[in-house]
Order: C-alpha cells, then sequence, then structure tokens
C-alpha cells in the first residue's frame, strides 16, 4: 500500500464501511454485490488487459464470449435478466455487451406492450435465448422524431399478414445494438397502415436471420454500421426490410388492436421502453462519475508536484484548485445516486399503476424521467472530463481507466433520447403544470404557491449550511426562470404567434429553466433524503459537508442566475464563495475515504491511477510494457525509419 494512501485512510473521521453500507442499501446489498462480482472478477474472460491491445472483430468476439459466460453464470445461479441482481452484473461488466439490447429492451418491450397471449409465446423463446432480439426504432434519417418514422407495416387482410418495408434509404434502420450480427428477432417500430389509413408507430416482431444458420432471411439487409465512439463491443446495426411478410400475431396488442383498428388508450405507452431506460441510466450517471472521482481523487493522493512552500512537493490533492475541481464531482456523483433512487421509486409506482390499466400517469414520469435523464447524462459526462483532465499526463493514457467507460457514456446525451430534446419533453410537462398548478405533481409542488419575491435572509456564511434556505434559493431561481419565460412565451402568443412558433422562440429561455428547475429537483430530493437516512453523527457531519457543497458550488456555478431573480445579492454570492473554501478544507481530510465508499473493486476500475493501494508507477510500467511496439526492442519498421535517416534532405 502506497504510504500517503495509508496515512489518508487514516486520517479519516467517519467509519467507510458505514457509507458503503449506506450507499448499497444495506450491508446484505453491500455482501451480495460484492459475491456477485467475484463471480466476474475471477473469470479471466472478463479480463480487460489488453483492451486496446486488440482489434475491433477481437473485441466483439471477446464480447460474445463474455455473453457465453455471464448467461452461463446466470443459468447456474438462477438469476433471470429483470432481476437486480443481473442489473448488478451487467454494470460490473461496465460494457455493454451484444446481446445487451436483447435483455434491457427487446424483452422489456415484449413484457410491456404484449397480450399475455404474445408473452407467453415470445418470453420464454427470450429469456431462454432460443432467440436474440434488439429494439430497431432509430432509423438512418429519423432518431428523434418519432412520428416521422418512414418504415411502414400494412395490413394485408386476405393473408392476415403484415408487409414490412424499407420504402427509403432513410428510412434503413440504423443505430440498434446488436442488429449487425447478433440478434436473430428485432422489434420493429413502424408505422401502421391498414384498409389505406395510417394509425401512426407500433411495435412490430420481425424474425431476421435464419434461426438454422444465422443467414439474414429473403428481403432482410443487414449489417455493423461501422466504428463509433465507443460502444467497440457492440455491433450496433443497419436493417433494411424488403416488403417482409410476418404474421398478423406479431403486432404487439396489449393496447391497439390492428385489424378494424383500435387506437390505445394513450398512444405514448407505446413509448415505455425507452421511459424505463431513462429511468436507469440517472443512476448510472452516478455510478459512472463516482468510478471517475475514485481515479481522480485516489491518484491526487498520490501524485506529488511542485511546491506549495519551498522544498515541500505536496500531493496535489492539496492544491485547492484540485480540490475545487474534484470535490464537487463526489458531491454530484452522491447527490445523482439519491436522484436515481427517487427515479426507480417513481417508475415502479407508475409501472404498477400501467398495469392495473391506468395510464394517467405515464405523461408524468415522461416529464420527470426525460428531464433528469438529460441533467445527470450531461453533468456526469462533463464531470467524468473534469477528472480526467486533473490528472494531467497519465489522465490521457488508456492506463488511467477513464477511456474505457467514458466512450460508452458520451452516448448518453444522445442515445435513449437527446438531451436537449428531453429537455424540452419535460419543460413542455413543467409548462403545462405551471400553467395549472393545480395539477403539479409533488416535484413540482413549489408551482402551486403564488409567485411572491424573496429576499434570501443570508447575512453569514453560517447561513448558508441551512438545506432549508439552500432549497429555497434553488426553488426561486427555477421560479424566476420558469415565470418570466411563461411570461415571454405569452407575449409571443399575444402578438400573433402561433404556440408552436412561439415555443421555439423562447426554446433557450425553456431550456434554461427546465434545467434550473431539474437542479433544484436535485438538490431538494438529496437534503431531504439525508434527512430521512439514519447514520452515525460522524458519518452525518461528513454527508452534510458534501451536500452542502454540492449545493453552494451549484449557486457560484450559476451565480448569474441567483442574483437576475432578485433573491440573492453580490454580497451573499461571496458568502457562497467563503462557503465553499471553508467545506474543501474540511472535505479534504475525508477525499479518500468517501470515494473508498464507492466501493468499486480495482477489477471494475482498471486503472493504473486509481487502484486501492495506489501503487500508480509500478502498475504504469507495467501496462505499458503490454503496448504491442514493445514486443521486440526494434520494431519491424525499422526499414522505413533506417531509409528517412539515411535520406538526404
Ligand atoms: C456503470 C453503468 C454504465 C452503463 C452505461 C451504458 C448504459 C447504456 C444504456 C442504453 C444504451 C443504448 C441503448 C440506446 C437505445 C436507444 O437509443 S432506443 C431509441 C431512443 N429514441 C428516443 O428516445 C426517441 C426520442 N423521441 C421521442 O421520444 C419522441 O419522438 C418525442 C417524445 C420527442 C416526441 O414524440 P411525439 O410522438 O412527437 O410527441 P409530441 O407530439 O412531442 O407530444 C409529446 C406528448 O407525448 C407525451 N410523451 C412523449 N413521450 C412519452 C413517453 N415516453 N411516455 C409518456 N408520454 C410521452 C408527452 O408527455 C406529451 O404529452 P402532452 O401532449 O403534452 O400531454
Ligand atoms: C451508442 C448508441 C446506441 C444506440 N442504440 C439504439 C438502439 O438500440 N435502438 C434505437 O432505435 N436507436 C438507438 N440509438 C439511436 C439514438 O436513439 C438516436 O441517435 C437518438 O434518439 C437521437 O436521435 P437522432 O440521432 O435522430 O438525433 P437528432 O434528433 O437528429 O439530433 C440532431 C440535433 O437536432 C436537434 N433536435 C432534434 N429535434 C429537435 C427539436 N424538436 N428541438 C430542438 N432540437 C432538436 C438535437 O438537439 C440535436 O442537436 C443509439 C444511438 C447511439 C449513439
Amino acid at each position: 500500500m502506497d504510504a500517503p494512501l495509508l496515512k489518508e485512510r487514516e486520517r479519516a473521521t467517519f467509519n467507510v464501511t458505514e457509507l458503503i453500507h449506506l450507499l448499497n442499501g444495506s450491508e446484505e446489498e453491500t455482501k451480495r454485490r460484492k459475491e456477485l462480482e467475484s463471480w466476474l472478477y475471477n473469470n479471466p474472460v472478463f479480463r480487460q488487459d489488453d483492451r486496446y491491445q486488440i482489434s475491433r472483430e477481437e473485441v466483439y468476439e471477446r464480447g460474445l464470449q463474455k455473453t457465453r459466460e455471464l448467461v452461463n453464470l446466470c443459468r447456474r445461479k438462477n438469476i433471470k435478466f429483470d432481476s437486480l441482481d443481473f442489473a448488478r452484473l451487467n454494470i460490473s461488466t461496465l460494457e455493454e455487451l451484444p446481446f445487451f439490447l436483447h435483455v434491457i429492451m427487446f424483452i422489456p418491450t415484449i413484457r410491456g406492450q404484449g397480450t399475455e397471449e404474445q408473452k407467453r409465446k415470445w418470453l420464454p423463446l427470450a429469456e431462454d435465448l432460443k432467440i436474440l432480439g434488439t429494439y430497431a426504432q432509430t432509423e438512418l434519417g429519423h432518431g428523434t422524431f418519432l412520428r416521422g418514422l418512414e418504415t411502414k407495416a400494412t395490413y394485408d387482410v386476405s393473408s392476415r399478414e403484415f408487409i414490412v418495408n424499407s420504402p427509403t434509404i432513410t428510412s434503413m434502420k440504423w443505430w440498434p445494438g446488436g442488429l449487425g450480427k447478433t440478434c436473430n428477432y428485432a422489434v420493429i417500430a413502424a408505422q401502421l397502415y391498414t384498409k389505406g389509413k395510417c394509425y401512426g408507430i407500433h411495435m412490430f416482431i420481425v424474425q431476421l436471420r435464419s434461426l438454422e444458420d444465422h443467414k439474414p432471411l429473403p428481403g432482410v439487409t443487414i449489417g455493423d454500421i461501422g466504428n463509433k465512439y465507443g460502444f467497440h463491443t457492440v455491433d450496433n446495426g443497419f436493417l433494411r426490410l424488403d416488403n417482409v411478410r410476418i404474421p398478423y400475431e406479431n403486432m404487439l396488442m396489449r393496447y391497439a388492436k390492428a385489424c378494424d383498428y383500435i387506437p390505445p388508450v394513450n398512444p405514448k405507452i407505446n413509448y415505455g421502453t425507452m421511459t424505463s431506460i431513462r429511468v436507469d441510466l440517472v443512476k448510472d450517471a452516478s455510478v459512472i462519475l463516482a468510478a471517475a472521482s475514485t481515479i481522480a481523487i485516489r491518484y491526487s493522493a498520490v501524485r506529488h508536484q511542485t511546491e506549495i512552500r519551498p522544498g515541500e512537493e505536496p500531493p496535489v490533492l492539496d492544491y485547492i484548485t484540485q480540490q475545487f475541481k474534484l470535490f464537487p464531482q463526489i458531491a454530484t456523483a452522491i447527490a445523482f445516486h439519491f436522484a436515481g433512487d427517487y427515479m426507480h421509486r417513481i417508475y415502479d409506482k407508475v409501472q404498477s399503476e400501467i398495469f392495473d390499466g391506468h395510464l394517467s400517469a405515464i405523461t408524468e414520469l415522461h416529464g420527470i424521467s426525460a428531464g433528469l435523464k438529460a441533467f445527470t447524462t450531461d453533468t456526469s459526462i462533463a464531470g467524468v472530463e473534469i477528472c480526467r483532465r486533473a490528472c494531467g499526463g497519465h489522465g490521457y493514457s488508456n492506463a488511467s481507466g477513464f477511456q474505457r467507460f467514458y466512450e460508452n457514456w458520451l452516448g448518453s446525451a444522445t442515445y435513449e433520447g437527446e438531451n436537449t430534446v428531453m429537455y424540452l419533453q419535460a419543460a413542455r410537462y413543467l409548462f403545462k403544470c405551471y400553467d395549472n398548478p393545480k395539477e403539479a405533481p409533488e416535484t413540482m409542488s413549489y408551482l402551486r404557491y403564488p409567485q411572491n419575491k424573496m429576499e434570501w435572509n443570508v447575512k453569514s456564511a453560517d447561513d448558508v449550511s441551512n438545506y432549508a434556505t439552500l432549497i429555497t434559493a434553488f426553488e426561486q431561481r427555477a421560479l424566476s426562470k420558469i415565470s418570466s419565460t411563461a411570461k415571454k412565451l405569452k407575449n409571443l402568443t399575444h402578438y400573433g404567434m402561433n404556440r408552436n412558433d412561439a415555443w421555439n422562440a423562447a426554446s433557450v429561455d425553456i431550456l434554461h429553466s427546465i434545467k434550473a428547475h431539474c437542479h433544484y429537483f436535485i438538490v431538494k430530493n438529496y437534503m431531504q433524503s439525508l434527512n430521512h437516512l439514519k447514520m452515525s453523527s460522524p458519518l452525518r457531519q461528513v454527508m452534510t459537508a458534501v451536500a452542502l457543497l454540492y449545493a453552494n458550488y451549484g449557486i457560484d456555478e450559476h451565480a448569474g442566475d441567483f442574483l437576475e431573480s432578485g433573491f440573492m445579492n453580490g454580497k451573499q454570492i461571496n458568502l457562497v464563495r467563503a462557503k465553499i473554501l471553508q467545506l474543501l478544507k474540511e472535505i479534504r481530510v475525508n477525499a479518500v475515504a468517501i470515494v473508498d465508499s464507492f466501493d468499486f473493486d480495482d477489477r471494475f476500475l482498471r486503472s493504473a491511477l486509481g487502484a486501492y493501494d495506489g501503487n500508480v508507477y509500478n502498475r504504469l510500467f507495467k501496462w505499458a510494457k503490454l503496448s504491442p511496439l514493445n514486443k521486440t526492442e526494434v520494431h519491424s519498421s525499422y526499414k522505413y525509419l533506417r531509409r528517412i535517416l539515411q535520406s538526404k534532405l
């Protein structure tokens, strides 16, 4: 164990194990998670040490080998794909396996939108992996605008079949995970046509490849879309269908019927699978940022560089600027952990209502999940990059561990709903509630009360240590944004602009409003969650400091908003900044212990900089020696180098 990390751990003022159990939910949950991880990490198939020295094809092949291992493990241990245990195993692999979409979207779509008869037929095949499916919705020409999708499913009454067709090149399905080479089925989003009329997007089960030899079926043109930023293990694919016929029974009809068309009670119920992933992404954002913070904090405690006082080369974690970069990332990771818990609670509640036939809450769930998905993924993507940059040159090496998970996570600003579009969807719901405050859900209850101008009664740095005053600050900031934007929308329509054009004209203000609302929700949920949790006073002291840092840092980061709202003045902003410096100092002694409480196994982080023992330099050198270029002392390409050296300029 590197001496600096040992010393850091000895200085901690709280019990790390207590925080590990609190973040896991309980001691039993911690034990279960570690047991599941051990099953994976002790299996050499899940190795990653040569991850950046193999080709895309080898990466994909490894992905299938891991999938086989994971499936065999689940079968041996009787772990179901829709279980929390599987979700934990999946996160522990920390890379999307080729059959990933089968589990997170193909099966859930059938489960959520199939009739009882369709579920009886398809779910056993899918859960036993007799078929492997993906969720094929996005097309070359459309990903966001679902009503603009061009794939057609035309009902042929005479044969009781649907003819599924890609009429144009832009209608080709493009991006679905596992579509290129892995899956032999897909749930296809297509415009339903029956008796010459279009009834909008519905979901259809289509077989793509033979179950005998995996060759594409007649009318199916299919393949991999090529290399991308990340998701290298996943064969995101393209698919063109040339009048492929499928049985009538292959349209998922829990909520709509094709023959003598019966529409769903709420057409957006077809969008339900996407909502479930957006909910998961809020917690994923916490995990990713916690992992990045762990690497950066441990490295910063070991890395000694330059001098504060002559002759003393301190750990870079002693630099206030380094603390100002990294401690807010720890705080954000914990804030998003509690936001993820909230999202899952709300999702489970709405799902049970939907299964009882009450669909009214799906609009609220969409409004909340779309906003938090966008806010937490945007923030965590930026936070990972802050952590990487805080590690200097070695942060730029693949040995740092950052790239492996960052390259997948970058996509979260786009997949499952492009973030700007998601913000605007959430804002649509927010402004509806602003106009009808009595219909506002608990998360927007502050819209119910008359907007009275408030002054922030803050006179000293201690006043910015109060959860209630901080929550009020974020509430007033959001209200100020929302009410001024609502006024702008009203003026635009008052002077003759139609609602849609007015919405577009005000969309930058709308974006600021929904972001301020999301930020308020995260702060409030974070502090209320801590208030409800039982913990020892030493731990509460640490968790309070971290939560106060999250809120005060948020005010400093958006000081203009708080000043513009009239709720705060310049002097109070300076009190907030003084509070931040005081909190950085308070958190410094526990920084390493707090990231230890995220409890990442070294084999999850796979980082020479963030390993638990802090033995950075030996790990970096060992990793460098793995480079293929070092297989020989003189590389085989020397012949070209020699000509360069001998050539005359
Ligand atoms: C450590 C862990 C690391 C793990 C990291 C990796 C994790 C990886 C996970 C996933 C990875 C890859 C998988 C990616 C899969 C995909 O990307 S699948 C495709 C995703 N595509 C989208 O999200 C499309 C986005 N577009 C839309 O959803 C719709 O087009 C949009 C909502 C934007 C508009 O739909 P319209 O039909 O045009 O609706 P509008 O006219 O705008 O009206 C909106 C009304 O509809 C209600 N609505 C919309 N969506 C929903 C919904 N999902 N549920 C309920 N209600 C919805 C909305 O509230 C409006 O209602 P109102 O009219 O106001 O009452
Ligand atoms: C790694 C990865 C995996 C994926 N996996 C799948 C999958 O398994 N299945 C699947 O079906 N799809 C998948 N997708 C596709 C993904 O869902 C879409 O790319 C995503 O929904 C965004 O749609 P788009 O590409 O059409 O972006 P666009 O909507 O074309 O975005 C382009 C720009 O237009 C802006 N814009 C668009 N509409 C509006 C609006 N109304 N108002 C303001 N601005 C707007 C956006 O903000 C953005 O800046 C995946 C994508 C990635 C990157």
